[in-house]
């Protein structure tokens, strides 16, 4: 069958989540998770659903930019995507006259990411993939001083680990205890909770005062007892110095790392902060506003970063997500995505079950963030069981959401901001 590509829909779907300050931080303080939701239409009926996760009223500039893409996908076969999926990534992210948008990133990089990972959803509902398919999707472009495609290959079919994640699932932390709105009382009560489901691995967001910070990572690290383990979350709020000093202040709760301390582009700063922080036993992450396959090899080059948090939308999708995995083993640096926004656990959690089948077959400084918002949406939730990710089972790319959620949901026109705009 053919699977030609007949149309591209795109909807601006957005959950007022800013209302109980779920998904706050020092930096998003009133976030509106949401997604441009994508569904590719074939001429066979069959079709791939694919998102990129946004905040609120950027989503409408997410839309459009997928809007300018689709004329690159409509008319095109699955086949003869797939044929040649590195042509095809380098067909969306070079386009002529888009490509001065970012080149790969920004908003163009946010829409690319929707319409690939709805192929990839297409692909994966039509059929099955081998290793040299997959290092085939891989744009090797500008990476190839440190990853060949020889190289790549050979690690794909060096490692197939498939049992244990069968059984046990792949460790997950939770952030949804601590964001950084939440009171004293609610804080303490959702780790008690969470503590009682399994889980053992808590984010709490930090960076906007210091005060506060102390007193948060305090009752956290009570609540939560010497041996869990603890990680904290600036999303880029300091300085270089200011991180480190900052950090330092609260290293007696014995952080696993710092995600985001500065801004996401400064390599050479996060290299600074970590060499700062490696003597208080605290890493760097970072990752999820890192829009490329270069920045990612330059924060490993440049020992940046102690844990790589990969994100299904931020890059180019799993084509770049299998470029930075693959660097990321060569180096030894620990893979830990992230998932906090719509529809990222679901993704998110195809790309780190393949690092540990295909890639590491390691989980030893590994886990895949969890937070516990709007999955109810999704064709397919996530499956979470003592604080692992089950394998998913459907077929596809664990993306598709219910129609009522997203006619609910679709701005400016679903009944849930009908509501909430004529209060
Ligand atoms: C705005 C988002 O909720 C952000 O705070 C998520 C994040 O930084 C994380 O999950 O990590
Ligand atoms: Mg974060």
């Amino acid at each position: 069958m053919s699977h030609r590509i007949v149309s591209v829909s795109v909807r601006d779907v957005r959950f007022p989540t800013s209302l109980e300050q779920h998904g706050s931080d020092a930096m998003h303080t009133d976030p509106d998770y949401s997604a441009a939701y994508v569904v590719l239409h074939t001429a066979c009926g069959l079709r791939g659903f694919g998102l990129t996760f946004t905040l609120g009223k950027g989503t409408e500039i997410v839309v459009l930019a997928v809007e300018a893409l689709a004329d690159l996908v409509v008319g095109k076969s699955l086949q003869d995507i797939v044929k040649d999926f590195r042509g095809f990534y380098r067909l969306l992210t070079s386009d002529g006259q888009m490509r001065w948008l970012g080149p790969e990133k920004g908003v163009i990089q946010l829409a690319t990411a929707a319409v690939l990972n709805a192929v990839w959803d297409l692909w994966a509902r039509a059929e099955g993939k081998d290793p040299e398919q997959i290092v085939s999707c891989v744009d090797f472009r500008y990476i190839t001083d440190v990853l060949t495609e020889k190289e790549a290959l050979d690690i794909l079919v060096g490692a197939q680990e498939e049992d244990r994640m069968m059984k046990e699932g792949y460790p997950a932390y939770t952030t949804s205890c601590a964001w950084l709105g939440y009171s004293d009382q609610q804080l303490k009560q959702l780790c008690t909770d969470a503590l009682k489901s399994g889980w053992t691995k808590f984010k709490v967001k930090v960076g906007a005062n210091l005060d506060d910070d102390i007193h948060r990572c305090r009752l956290i690290r009570q609540t939560i007892g010497p041996n869990n383990t603890l990680m904290i979350d600036a999303n880029q709020r300091w300085d270089v110095a200011e991180a480190i000093s900052w950090v330092t202040s609260l290293s007696e709760f014995k952080p696993l790392w710092i995600e985001e301390p500065t801004s996401p582009d400064d390599i050479l700063g996060h290299a600074a902060i970590s060499k700062a922080l490696a003597p208080l036993g605290i890493g760097v992450a970072t990752g999820e506003q890192c829009a490329n396959r270069v920045m990612f090899k330059q924060f490993l080059q440049a020992s940046a970063l102690q844990f790589v948090q990969i994100d299904s939308c931020r890059l180019g999708s799993v084509n770049e997500n299998l470029a930075v995995l693959l660097m990321a083993h060569k180096f030894q640096v620990p893979v830990c995505p992230h998932a906090g926004g719509v529809g990222l656990c679901e993704l998110v959690q195809h790309l780190i079950l393949f690092d540990y089948i295909c890639v590491s077959a390691s989980l030893s400084n590994r886990m895949c963030e969890y937070v516990d918002h709007l999955h109810e949406h999704f064709t397919s939730p996530v499956v979470i069981q003592n604080a692992h990710y089950m394998p998913p089972k459907d077929p596809g790319y664990s993306c598709e959401m219910l129609e009522s959620s997203v006619q609910r949901h679709q701005y400016p026109e679903g009944d849930t901001w009908k509501l909430l705009m004529n209060k």
